[in-house]
């Protein structure tokens, strides 16, 4: 089922240099998080934290009871085998074919017979969509095939919790959506709690359950996708819609005299945009994190934006959702008489899950 990361009061420096102070905030378990912020605001730093290969000046990492940053040297390297990460280049041995690629933390790891590591190998080839490419060396496959490689071997020893760092670095936005639907299939298929750092604003608006923004050195806010994209906060609101008008400048903040010409400028429409749909993992599985579209709004008294949860093909999923779960319990391929996802393979429908608690 994944686990929880609780982290209380975490702050980190490298001498003078403050990078983030007093982040507190709980991962939940076997849910998609997404953590955005702009450029150099620590983001990797967070990552290399919370799996140990840097050490945070004070604070706490809790995973179940272990609190990470105190662990024994032994407890730490036994608590790292719960984490799977993904770098941004994959991190491929360049000599090394890609089934000994991912192989490899098997072989260094553990005592399982070759026949065993071939047949872990192949199953996790198969579930990022690389089989076939076995033999193939990291210098021959594409920016996307890399990714993907850097996956499987991230999973191969079942992690609870998969780390990723700028999955979307380098790739076109065809392979980004690419990759995020494996992100959302094999979420649906694992018990694993992800968590995605991410410059993309499209993937942070549509794949995750929730959303963490880290600017000015502090984590600005942290909670379910559709609090964050119905947030009027002026910098999670500029943020999460990419837009040039608010707090954010070039050089991370803007002067109180820039702030007020955009305000005298009027260039802040005062609407936000529609919460889009969150994209469903192709095999019509639910996820655990999923809710209903709208569930969060619903309960906290949000009126999400017009349009809202309406698809390309103008359907609402609001009202869609349960007809789609009602074929999907009947055990209906999607499309085959059930409500067919939109845009077909590569942008299934939004999602939640039967009952669509909020969070
Ligand atoms: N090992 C280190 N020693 C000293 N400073 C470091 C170290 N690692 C990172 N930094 C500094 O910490 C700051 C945050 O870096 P980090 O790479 O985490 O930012 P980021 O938010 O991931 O940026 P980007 O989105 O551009 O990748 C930067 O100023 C960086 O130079």
């Amino acid at each position: 089922m994944g686990v929880e990361i609780r982290v209380e009061g975490l702050t980190k420096s490298f001498g003078r240099q403050v990078i983030w102070q007093d982040v507190s905030l709980s991962i939940p378990a076997g849910e998609i998080s997404v953590l955005l912020g702009p450029s150099g605001t620590g983001k990797s730093v967070f990552l290399k934290s919370l799996v140990g290969l840097l050490k945070p000046d004070r604070g706490h990492i809790y995973i179940g009871d272990r609190d990470l940053p105190y662990l024994p040297e032994h407890q730490l390297y036994e608590t790292r085998k719960l984490f799977g990460v993904l770098f941004q280049d994959g991190a491929l041995f360049g000599s090394m074919n890609l089934f000994d690629n991912i192989a490899f933390p098997l072989r260094e790891h553990t005592r399982k017979t070759e026949a065993e590591v071939k047949r872990i190998v192949l199953e996790k080839m198969d579930l990022v969509g690389l089989m076939g490419a076995e033999g193939k060396l990291p210098g021959e496959i594409s920016g996307g095939m890399k990714k993907r490689a850097g996956l499987a071997r991230a999973l191969v020893l079942d992690p609870e919790i998969l780390l990723v760092d700028e999955p979307d670095s380098g790739l076109d936005p065809v392979r980004t959506a690419f990759l995020n639907q494996v992100f959302i299939d094999l979420n649906a298929q694992l018990d694993c709690t992800f968590l995605i750092v991410t410059h993309d604003i499209n993937t942070a608006r549509t794949v995750p359950d929730n959303i963490g923004l880290l600017y000015q050195r502090h984590l600005a806010m942290f909670g379910p996708r559709e609090m964050l994209l119905s947030s009027e906060e002026p910098v999670v609101r500029q943020f999460l819609n990419a837009s040039k008008v608010g707090p954010i400048g070039m050089s991370e903040e803007k002067d109180a005299s820039e702030l007020e010409a955009e305000a005298k400028m009027g260039l802040d429409s005062g609407k936000l945009p529609p919460i889009p749909p969150q994209q469903m993992p192709s095999n019509g599985l639910v996820r655990r994190g999923q809710h209903a579209p709208g569930a969060w709004c619903a309960a906290h008294g949000v009126t999400p934006p017009p349009g809202s949860f309406v698809d390309e093909l103008g359907r609402n999923w609001v009202d869609e959702w349960p007809r789609y779960v009602a074929s999907m319990q009947a055990g209906q391929a999607v499309g085959a008489g059930g409500v067919t996802p939109p845009g077909g393979p590569g942008f299934p429908p939004p999602g939640p899950g039967p009952g669509g608690a909020a969070h």
